[in-house]
This record gives C-alpha cells, structure tokens and sequence, in this order.
C-alpha cells in the first residue's frame, strides 16, 4: 500500500481558452490562452485591472458564455462543446452566482426569494439554513427595500448557495457595499466555503480579499500573468482595506 495519495483533480480544467469578442472591424482579445485548473475546496481570488478579462473567465467558468476556443471542463463535463440546454443545466445543477449587485425579487420576502430556487435545484439545502448561513434567520418575511445593501447581498448569498453548487462564483460581491457590509459579505462566502465545502472564486478589485484566499490569480491583458498561494488564509476579520 502506498502512501503517497493521488494529486487532487481538478474540479474545473482549462487549456489554452481564448475569447475574442468581434465588433464590425475591430476585434477585442478578452481571453489568450489561459491555462488553468482550480481544485474543489479552494478560494480563488482573480484580481486584474479593468478589461483583463477576470468577468469573461468567471462567465466561461460558469457556463454564461462560450470560450472562442481551446477546452474548459467542469469535471469531466466538456463547456467547449455543451448546447444551450446542457449549459443550463449545468448552471442550475452546479452553479452559484453572486453578483455586484443583488437582483433580488422586490415582490417576495427574504425566506420566498431564496425558496424559489429550491424548487428548481435537484439538491437543495433547507431555505432557513441558507438564510442562517448568512445570519439573517431573524429577517425571513421581510421584503428587499426593507433591508440594507449588505442585507441583499447576503440574500443573494443565501439563494446562491441553497441549491448546494459545486461552485459559488463571485463577480465584485462587495463592490456596492461599504467596508463593515462588505466584510459581513465575505465572512458569509467563507463560510459557505468551508462549511460545505463549496469551490469559490471571487473576482475583486480590492486586493486585500487576497489574502483571504488559498491562491490568488492576477490577469492582464486576456492572460494570467500572477498566481500565489497563500501559506495560511486569512478570516474576513484579519484583512483590512
Ligand atoms: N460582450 C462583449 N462584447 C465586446 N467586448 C466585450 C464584451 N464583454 C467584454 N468585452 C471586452 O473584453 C475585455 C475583457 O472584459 P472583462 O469584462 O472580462 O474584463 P474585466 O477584467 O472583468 O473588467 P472589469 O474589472 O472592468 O469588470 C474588455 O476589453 C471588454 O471591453
């Protein structure tokens, strides 16, 4: 018997993805051949300059947009390939999407916005323990315009993460949100990540979330031209901007 356990596998593959937007005469080179695996468990963190490509990566990653060429795989899932319809199911089945801002339904309370989607997920979590997970079990039958941004935000956590994803992907969670809000955001996605183990990626313009992360990726130009890993991870409380 040996010892030496396996090396991880990756939870998402990528080789060589490139993403090249045509407008009339003019081509924009969003993604060059980018080479990438990211392992289930791990917090990445993708941190780039404005038009590095950080948005097209996480929309390819989550199976919103198709990569131009090269491979992206979710497990042994081909997202090159997929039709219309088996990239929806993917992002119903494994996908959980945190955006700038929070879209929630103005029209239904905090506990129904984030029980609809249990009714369209194969494997949900109980919508009172997603809403728990994020601290707002005391809020249930509240509406949106009733709460704070940071609030929404971590309602829309919550109805991220109810259908229990593989992957939560984060597009600047906290970039609407002042310092204190943001940091009660963030230690609402940490938690998702390790209490059930959920893969993030978030994608930030504050570099001081990197060091909450286990590896931190840099983009520039459609490339990544960084990546880090962090010997230890940072809680919410630890970083300060
Ligand atoms: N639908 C689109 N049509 C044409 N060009 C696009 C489209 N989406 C993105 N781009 C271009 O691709 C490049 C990368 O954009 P992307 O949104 O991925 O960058 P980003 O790093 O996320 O930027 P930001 O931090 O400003 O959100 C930019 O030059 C952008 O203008």
């Amino acid at each position: 018997m040996s010892d030496v356990s396996p090396p991880p596998a990756p939870v998402f593959h990528a080789r060589g993805l490139s993403k090249t937007y045509v407008m009339g005469d003019v081509e924009v080179h969003a993604l060059r051949s980018v080479d990438l695996d990211i392992f289930e468990r791990e917090f990445v963190v993708l941190l780039g300059p404005s038009g590095s490509g950080k948005s097209t990566l996480l929309n390819i990653l989550g199976g919103l947009d198709a990569p131009t060429s090269g491979e992206a795989n979710w497990r042994d899932h081909n997202l090159v390939g997929a039709d219309d319809a088996e990239l929806t199911r993917y992002r119903r089945e494994h996908v959980g999407f945190v955006f700038q801002f929070y879209n929630l339904i103005p029209s239904l309370t905090v506990l129904e916005n984030v029980a609809l989607v249990t009714e369209i997920a194969s494997h949900p979590l109980n919508a009172r323990d997603a809403l728990a997970l994020v601290g707002l079990e005391h809020r249930l039958d509240h509406f949106p315009s009733q709460l704070s941004g940071g609030e929404q935000q971590r309602v829309a956590v919550a109805r991220a993460i109810v259908k229990s994803p593989d992957v939560l992907l984060c597009d600047e969670p906290t970039g609407a949100l002042d310092y204190e809000t943001g940091k009660v955001v963030l230690a609402a996605i940490v938690r998702a990540n390790q209490q059930l183990g959920t893969t993030t990626v978030i994608i930030t313009h504050n570099a001081a979330i990197s060091g909450m992360a286990d590896r931190v990726l840099r983009l520039g130009g459609g490339r990544i031209v960084g990546e880090e890993r962090n010997p230890r991870r940072l809680s919410p409380d630890e970083v300060h901007w």
